[in-house]
């Protein structure tokens, strides 16, 4: 018994992280069992287990107490050595906290993720904990003192969650104490290698992986500068982004749709490639087309199928071009930054100068404003980013910082944009939205009416043939507008759309055509008393001459 008592002193000090481990393993447990069936019966193990753990404590609390500190962190060194040599697991804990406990460790974060997502099934006591940003808003993690086991390349590791209570130094009436918790990994020491250098980086990789793809998505905007100081500044203000576009809600022609797919494919495992050609891992999206085909969804559904948060940039809220970069430098990796109607933000091509001086003549002759309105007008109107400051950004130095970002542009008349802008490079595919066709408005009614075939489809694809009606229009139309009416009423509601728009158009084709007939005879007409006018200016100066010269021919 003395000689256990002793072996039981020496291994005390490792007796948390070793012997725990110990229990589960099968060699311990054909020893637990042995050691019971020696013993007489059950009264006798209880009774001397009893004596035995109460001697344990006194030695133990005597050696705490009267044992030298000094002498103490020997033993404990030379235990570990000792079990060392019998025990042959390696150990890696991972604190919750890194540094002075200012920041929580991203490793920590990951790997609990990784095994949240593995535990659930396998423990059996969880502990639920709320998560903010998160789609699920509960995570399950293993208790304290549980473990899992996990498999890696055919080998073995269990994964533990334990905590360590420490008294915090400060003088306080109310002492409190810290619990600084930690995972723990622990292996066979002949996978050192392939543990440290392949698994936890597979495990950090998955565990951010899960959690990017378990994280509600931001839409961000930017606020004017003057909010960019003071306590709590920011830059960017941000809603959570719950746009429900999809590319399987999005109707466009299926070819166009599969291409753009495979190219955000490219794009989001593209890393090695962007850097081995020296480019920066970004890519350019101009979407351009008539209002309502759907360049807004567009965005919201690559935003969805990258989970991609979304910067909602909005240029006239910025004054000038370093503004424009310090926004750019907040934005994170992982992100579309748009900027819608791009002919409309910026001063791309003097039109909107002219409108200003327009507006500003204007100004002028009204009366006289009130001077608080009018500063607060002159400061809205103040935005100086011009062509070259958004080129920066764009493709900058400045605009490789963070990678992984998509930038797209929308525009309702392309041909106003400035080539510069839109070059291959700064924007490397041009997407056009356009007028909803047949292959659009079966993706529509499929989603909208749940129909794949109907006999008014043909009907439909003629007068879309004939028309040009905005994939927003189709939506509308095909939006059963009660409880009542079915796909019959709606297509047939679709039909009286596309042919009222058809008739509208052949009016106005008609009317133009007339205005065309006209402006063609005045300017005809034009011509002609120009001619003639000519004609007799010609004959006056004529009849002049003979009067100077005197003489009659
Ligand atoms: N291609 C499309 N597929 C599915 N729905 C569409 C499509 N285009 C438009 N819609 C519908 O019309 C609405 C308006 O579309 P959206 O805002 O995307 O158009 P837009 O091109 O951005 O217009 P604008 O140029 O005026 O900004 C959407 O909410 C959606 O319901
Ligand atoms: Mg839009």
């Amino acid at each position: 018994m003395c000689s256990r008592i002793l072996v039981l002193l020496v291994t005390c000090e490792s007796i948390n992280t070793t012997l725990m481990h110990s229990l589960n393993t099968e060699n311990r447990n054909i020893f637990v069992i042995e050691s019971l069936e020696e013993m007489s019966g059950m009264g006798e193990v209880w009774s001397q287990l009893g004596s035995l753990m109460a001697s344990i404590m006194f030695v133990y609390a005597m050696y705490e107490q009267f044992f030298p500190r000094h002498l103490r962190i020997n033993a404990t060194k030379y235990t570990q050595k000792f079990t060392g040599f019998f025990y042959p697991y390696i150990q890696i804990s991972f604190s919750e906290f890194s540094g002075e406990r200012l920041k929580r460790s991203e490793a920590y974060t990951a790997i609990r993720t990784y095994l949240s997502a593995n535990s659930s099934q396998r423990v059996r006591r969880l502990k639920a904990e709320e998560v903010k940003d998160s789609q699920n808003p509960l995570i399950l993690s293993m208790e304290d003192n549980e473990e899992i086991t996990d498999e890696f390349q055919g080998v073995q590791l269990w994964w533990s969650a334990s905590y360590k209570v420490q008294k915090t130094q400060s003088f306080s009436f109310y002492p409190t104490s810290e619990e600084k918790r930690f995972l723990t990994l622990t292996f066979h020491k002949r996978y050192r290698d392939l543990v440290t250098v392949s698994y936890i980086q597979h495990v950090l990789k998955q565990g951010r992986d899960i959690a990017l793809q378990n994280r509600t998505l931001k839409l961000y905007t930017n606020n004017p500068s003057k909010d960019w100081s003071g306590y709590k500044q920011t830059k960017w203000s941000h809603v959570n982004f719950e746009h429900p576009s999809t590319f399987q809600t999005l109707a466009m022609d299926p070819k166009k749709k599969e291409e753009i797919l495979n190219d955000l494919d490219r794009f989001k495992t593209g890393k090695e490639y962007y850097a081995k050609v020296g480019k920066a891992w970004k890519r350019g999206y101009l979407l351009y087309g008539p209002p309502g085909t759907g360049k807004s969804s567009m965005i919201a559904a690559m935003a969805n199928y990258m989970n991609y948060d979304v910067y909602d940039l909005e240029l006239t809220a910025v004054k000038e071009n370093t503004e424009l970069r310090k926004l750019l430098i907040e934005t994170s990796s992982k992100s579309i930054i748009v900027i819608e109607d791009i002919d409309c933000s910026i001063d791309l091509t003097g039109q909107r100068k002219k409108k200003k001086e327009k507006e500003k003549e204007k100004d002028e002759d009204e009366e006289p404003k009130n001077p608080v309105k009018k500063a607060e007008e002159e400061e809205n109107k103040g935005s100086k980013v011009t062509l070259s400051g958004l080129l920066n950004f764009i493709d900058g130095i400045w605009s490789a910082c963070g990678g992984e970002r998509i930038i797209i542009f929308t525009t309702n008349f392309v041909d106003k944009l400035d080539s510069a802008l839109i070059r291959r490079g700064r924007m490397d595919k041009h997407i056009e939205m356009s007028y909803c066709g047949y292959e659009a408005f079966k993706v529509m009614a499929k989603n909208y009416l749940g129909v794949d075939s109907h006999s008014l489809f043909p009907t439909i694809e003629k007068l879309l043939g004939e028309t040009n009606m905005p994939p927003a229009d189709v939506a509308e139309n095909l939006m059963p507008k009660s409880i009542v009416e079915d796909s019959e009423i709606c297509l047939k509601s679709l039909i009286e759309s596309l042919e009222e728009v058809k008739k509208k158009a052949e009016e106005e084709a008609e009317k133009k055509a007339k205005e065309d007939e006209e402006a063609r005879l005045k300017e005809e007409n034009e011509k002609e008393e120009l001619g003639k006018e000519e004609k007799v200016e010609a004959n006056g100066k004529s009849g002049e001459e003979v009067k100077e010269n005197g003489t009659v021919h």
